[in-house]
């Protein structure tokens, strides 16, 4: 029989870190990312062949900064397109990799089910002030001195620590995502939809009720949280390249942390335990799906069916003192 934490079969969302579609060492030939996303479909797969109703969506920092570098050094030959159209070409090459991937994954499982990939638009505001200070790294790392020239040519890049240098762009909050009711048929019709992929494109709406795409890069799992709760999944898996969050970490004191109340990650994100740009958004995410009455899961990948059927990880869960 299938099973939850409590023996029944759950809606779980599962947000893949963009890390996860890389090499290990943040390679991102195509090859690599074919490599890194069919196995991390077979973790899915594995989630799905366990009787769990599975909706997808995934991060794309390290893609669309590569791509927004392409665009930027061809800008002389070939007219750059910006990045909102970049985080667009994410989605789709992303989506259709993952769904090629996953379709035998789940055959040699003996599961067969429909799969989609949309294309997702997630509504901002367009004074977000969020536009104003860039915090979403993106692309690849460098050295400072590799950065340098480029923070001299107006581009904003930040310290990630013993990675290196990144770049880092706007990234609004997520207000709604336009697309929920095509993503919301597609699962309720069967399907293992991959949707609002990078956080979704994302768009402001005009006064005459049109939208327009603008620059950014929304915060996948902030989405994810919104996804989450709108279709009224059981569990948001927040899958990363760690097992846990952990408090002190990168010091000799750091410590993972396993069931934790939303009270308890309240005051660990409010004494800035958690890394902006990296765990920050992942904890704040899950608190805020947690909030809605779900349960969050952050840990790795290897480990996402054991977190939904034996509470692996840093689980985050509304208690009775909550
Ligand atoms: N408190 C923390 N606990 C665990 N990991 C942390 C913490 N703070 C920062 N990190 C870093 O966050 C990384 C995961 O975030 P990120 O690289 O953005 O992941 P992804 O690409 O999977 O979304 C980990 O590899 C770890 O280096
Ligand atoms: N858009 C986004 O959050 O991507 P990453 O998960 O790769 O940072």
């Amino acid at each position: 029989m299938p099973a939850g934490p409590g023996g029944e079969s759950v809606r779980v969302l599962v947000a893949l870190g963009g890390n996860a579609m890389t090499a290990a060492d943040g390679s991102a030939r195509p090859r690599d990312q074919v490599e890194a996303i069919t196995g991390a479909m077979e973790h899915i797969a594995e989630l799905v062949a366990a009787g769990h109703d599975v909706v997808l969506t995934h991060g794309n920092g390290p893609q669309v900064g590569n791509l927004l570098v392409k665009n930027e050094l061809a800008a002389g030959v070939v007219p750059p397109v910006p990045l909102d159209w970049c985080g667009a070409q994410t989605q789709g090459t992303i989506g259709f990799t993952m769904l090629d991937a996953l379709e035998p994954a789940l055959r040699r499982r003996g599961v067969e089910r429909p799969t989609a990939a949309l294309v997702t638009r997630t509504l901002v505001a367009e004074d977000d002030p969020h536009f104003r200070e860039p915090t979403k790294p993106i692309g690849r790392y460098l050295s400072e001195d590799e950065a340098r020239p480029m923070i001299e040519h107006g581009q904003q890049w930040e310290d990630r620590g013993e990675k290196g240098w990144r770049r880092v762009v706007a990234s609004p909050e997520p207000r709604e995502i336009i697309d929920l009711p095509a993503i919301r048929a597609l699962v309720e019709a069967g399907h293992i939809v991959v949707a609002a992929g990078g956080g979704g494109i994302p768009v402001v709406r005009d006064a005459d009720g049109s939208l327009r795409g603008v620059e950014a890069v929304i915060d996948k799992d902030l989405t994810a949280a919104l996804l989450a709760a709108a279709l009224g999944c059981d569990i948001l898996i927040i899958a990363t390249d760690v097992d846990h969050a952990m408090v002190d970490y990168g010091t000799p004191d750091e410590r993972p942390l396993g069931f934790t109340s939303l009270a308890q990650m309240q005051s660990y994100a409010a004494s800035g335990q958690f890394a902006s740009g990296s765990m920050g958004p992942k904890v704040d995410a899950a608190m805020r799906f947690a909030q809605t009455g779900g349960r969050s899961i952050i840990t790795s990948l290897a480990h996402i069916t054991d977190a939904v059927e034996h509470e692996f990880g840093t689980v985050i869960d509304t208690s009775p003192e909550d």
